[in-house]
């Protein structure tokens, strides 16, 4: 507990910040998470800092700095595959999320005695480009594919790739966000690590302009980021309710 504190994020603060945490969202009437969570900011370099991660196990430190390496590295692979699926240069959808801003969040969803009652994390769907997730061997994730919620299995070694809203808007909705959650377990407690690729505040995200044409026009209207996640904080997460308020 003491460890926990002294690594706690700041509670004054509306938006996701550094550190431990156990809720999502702020307002006092929000829905908890069956959750806790630790935020490391590792992307831009300028907000690495790692004094303010654990400093156990001894080289926990040097583990999380390479990992962000490696998933920065992978999520710029991954987002030019897209961009050349679509038929655009493959730096297209990096060029328009700008400088990556990647955070970190290592959660852990206690046993739960009554996991009919409450949801892990609610149903959502990530705010940023691109979300890199692995997971121990506890299931818990599930994503909503055609109306139905499909467990996504634990293997080892395997990356969970969650494409994220701001995708979605620069695709003009040729590749949709999934929409996951996660569930709880009665007996056992569950880890995930989620590193989470956003753009900066400042930057306007809107359809790229090439996949635009008269049969196929905007479905989305252009956002500053820093109101995208303003918006999310304020409502709450509630499935896609974020980006179908951008639809055109
Ligand atoms: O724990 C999980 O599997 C999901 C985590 C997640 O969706 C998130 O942190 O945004
Ligand atoms: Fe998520």
């Amino acid at each position: 507990m003491t460890d926990k504190l002294r690594y706690s994020c700041d509670s004054n603060s509306s938006f996701a910040s550094e550190g431990y945490g156990s809720r999502m969202l702020v307002s006092d009437d929000s829905v908890l998470d069956w959750r806790d969570y630790f935020d490391h900011h590792t992307f831009p370099l300028s907000r690495r800092d790692p004094s303010c991660w654990p400093h156990f196990p001894p080289n926990y430190r040097e583990v999380i700095a390479e990992y962000s390496d490696s998933m920065k590295a992978l999520a710029q692979t991954l987002l030019s595959l897209v961009s050349e699926s679509l038929g655009l240069p493959s730096s297209r959808i990096e060029e328009a999320v700008g400088e990556f801003y990647q955070n970190i969040t290592v959660s852990y969803y206690p046993p739960c005695p009554q996991p009919e009652l409450t949801l892990g994390l609610q149903a959502h769907s990530d705010m940023g480009a691109i979300t890199l997730l692995i997971q121990h061997d506890v299931m818990g994730l599930q994503v909503l594919k055609d109306g139905e919620w499909i467990n996504v299995h634990p293997l080892s070694d395997a990356i969970v790739v969650l494409l994220a809203d701001q995708t979605e808007i620069i695709t003009n909705g040729l590749y949709r966000s999934a929409q996951h959650r996660a569930i709880t377990n009665a007996s056992k407690a569950r880890l995930s690590v989620a590193t989470f690729h956003d753009p900066s505040k400042t930057t306007i995200i809107s359809p790229a302009s090439e996949l635009i044409t008269e049969s196929s026009p905007p479905r989305y209207r252009q956002v500053t980021y820093g109101d995208y996640v303003s918006s999310w904080y304020t409502k709450g997460p509630e499935g896609k309710r974020n980006i179908d308020g951008l639809l055109i």
